[in-house]
């Protein structure tokens, strides 16, 4: 009679596997992201660490919200208490060397205050401060009295400050519908005393996506084309993560921002196809080697 089951495979028949790369790697720099987290992960903490990541940097991070978010909407907003985040920013500044900081969601006056005193007692180096006020859906993620207090205490700390041209108009007051107006908002941001600015141009109509850079009186644009996409979901925060990461790898401000702008590009590029969730979906931030 004949034996019909099958021959059962080897166990050492599999393929065998390419290994993974083990040798020892260089300590990296460390960045820190104290903004809320996305649920959806397209924007806040989870792009943050993303953009790190692709920088070789090894981020931490500070959590002052958790949005309930995808790439519809927010549909809740819980922020975390005030003594939580003064601890948590304890615990990272207390052990681990931080070069370089970003702020993105701060929902509160209390907590754009506690930051503001952090950088005031320069225990945030290199602060790279997009000033986070509405989701792309609309969602307000900053009470709105806590405008006062970036202006006032936050602004004049910041390395680096990086906003859209809907949040440079409420920070500045001025209506901005092209180029000249984001030039005139930047001029108004540094006499904050923030060292560069950068009005991004994500929201102006044109067939360039141009955001115009003021570093220490000097102003230039950084200038690519726009990609023809519906996922924009974390292009703000993609820019300010990968502009601390520059400037924690070593770069000068100016070269941090342009960096920062190929990479967010890149990004949107790769991910220019992607169908995920039924909103302006994420950005496709990894596997992408940044030379640096
Ligand atoms: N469709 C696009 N093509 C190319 N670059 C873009 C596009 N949209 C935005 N950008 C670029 O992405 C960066 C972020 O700009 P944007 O003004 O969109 O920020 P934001 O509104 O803060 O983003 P978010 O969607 O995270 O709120 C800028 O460098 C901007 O020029
Ligand atoms: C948590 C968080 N931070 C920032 C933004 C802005 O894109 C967002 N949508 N969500």
């Amino acid at each position: 009679m004949t034996d019909s089951s099958p021959t059962p495979t080897p166990l050492d028949a599999s393929p065998t596997p390419t290994p993974l790369d083990a040798s020892p790697t260089p300590t990296p720099p460390v960045t820190l992201s104290i903004a809320g987290s996305d649920s959806g992960g397209g924007a806040g903490l989870q792009a943050d660490l993303r953009a790190f990541a692709a920088f070789g940097c090894f981020g931490t991070t500070v959590v002052t919200a958790v949005t309930a978010q995808n790439t519809c909407g927010v549909s809740d907003v819980h922020v975390i208490p005030t003594a939580s985040v003064e601890r948590q920013l304890a615990a990272v500044l207390d052990d681990l060397p931080v070069v370089a900081v970003k702020t993105g969601m701060l929902a509160t006056t209390e907590l754009v205050g506690l930051v503001a005193d952090a950088a005031a007692d320069g225990r945030l180096p290199q602060l790279v401060v997009d000033p986070v006020l509405v989701s792309a859906t609309g969602h307000r993620l900053l009470e709105p009295a806590a405008v006062a207090a970036y202006v006032e205490r936050l602004l004049p700390l910041a390395s680096v400050v990086t906003p859209n041209v809907p949040e440079a108009e409420v920070l500045t007051g001025r209506r901005i519908t092209g180029l000249d107006d984001a030039r005139a908002a930047a001029r108004d941001l540094a006499g904050t005393g923030t060292r560069v600015v950068v009005v991004k141009g994500g929201h102006l109509d044109g067939p360039r996506a141009v955001d115009v850079v003021l570093a220490d009186g000097e102003e230039h644009l950084l200038d690519a084309a726009r990609i023809d996409t519906p996922n924009v979901h974390g292009t703000g925060c993609t820019f300010a993560a990968a502009t601390a990461a520059g400037l924690a790898r070593g770069d000068a401000p100016a070269d941090a921002v342009a960096a920062a702008k190929d990479y967010v590009t890149t990004c949107l590029q790769r991910a220019a196809g992607w169908r995920l969730g039924g909103g302006p979906g994420p950005l496709d931030h990894l596997g992408i080697t940044v030379a640096g």
